[in-house]
């Protein structure tokens, strides 16, 4: 699904679930079925760590949870690959500090979404002058979904970045659950972007729709 400019963006940063076949026992094909049913507002394709799908697995996996979004009109990102977003015409990527530079990955996707993962105001002002269409701020509390997260930041850290004039969407990640999405909200996100707290729910339809009701009556 196309995002033509930053407040349709906004919105569909709402409730942005991540995941990967290692963050889920179930079918991940499932699991965002489920998930979507439950409110997701947008998704990303995130195949990381020890035992991850590469090559041809991956891909199928990819195209199999996209045309599940594309159904449901829910923005398909993928993290990182960016050669497999071009392949499959995904809607985004989002990509982390260490990987290529923002401005380079800016050329290669044309207009499709870019997201960035910012720690600090440094690196927002870089991410924004290169190109970024929103940031993903974190980890805001302890996560064991990412074995290298940098330092736990907690809300001032978007605070921050709104303080000092940042205008950009911006979704708070790292350990946000139904009991503290909408302190994320107050503290200046546009959205919340989740992995274990819907991926390894046993209703994660239910899990999704809490986590939209965290976000909406705070
Ligand atoms: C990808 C990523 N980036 C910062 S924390 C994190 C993992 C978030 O996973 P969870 O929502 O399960 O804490
Ligand atoms: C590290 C990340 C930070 N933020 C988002 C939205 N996705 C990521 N993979």
């Amino acid at each position: 699904m196309k995002i033509t400019n930053h407040d349709r963006l906004r919105n569909a940063l709402a409730l942005y679930f991540i995941m990967g076949s290692l963050n889920t026992k179930r079918r991940p094909s499932e699991v965002l079925t489920e998930a979507i049913r439950g409110g997701v507002t947008c998704f990303q394709f995130r195949e990381k760590g020890r035992g991850s799908l590469v090559g041809e697995e991956k891909y199928t996996l990819a195209e199999e949870l996209q045309f599940i979004c594309q159904k449901a009109e829910v923005p398909f990102i993928v993290n990182d690959d960016i050669d497999l977003a071009l392949a499959i015409n995904a809607d985004g990527v989002h990509i982390g500090q260490e990987d290529e530079p923002v401005n380079l990955v800016r050329e290669k996707i044309g207009s499709k979404i870019l997201g960035v993962s910012v720690h600090n105001s440094t690196e927002a002002n870089s991410g924004l002058r290169m190109g970024a269409d929103y940031f993903g701020v974190g980890p805001i509390y302890p996560t064991q979904s990412k074995d290298d997260a940098n330092q736990v930041q907690g809300v001032k850290i978007i605070q921050e970045l709104r303080s000092k004039g940042f205008t950009i969407p911006i979704v708070g990640i790292g350990g946000i659950t139904a009991n503290n999405g909408g302190d994320v909200i107050k503290a200046g996100a546009d959205g919340i972007s989740v992995i274990s707290a819907i991926s390894l729910d046993a209703n994660p339809e239910a899990a999704a729709a809490n986590l939209k009701v965290s976000i909406t009556n705070y």
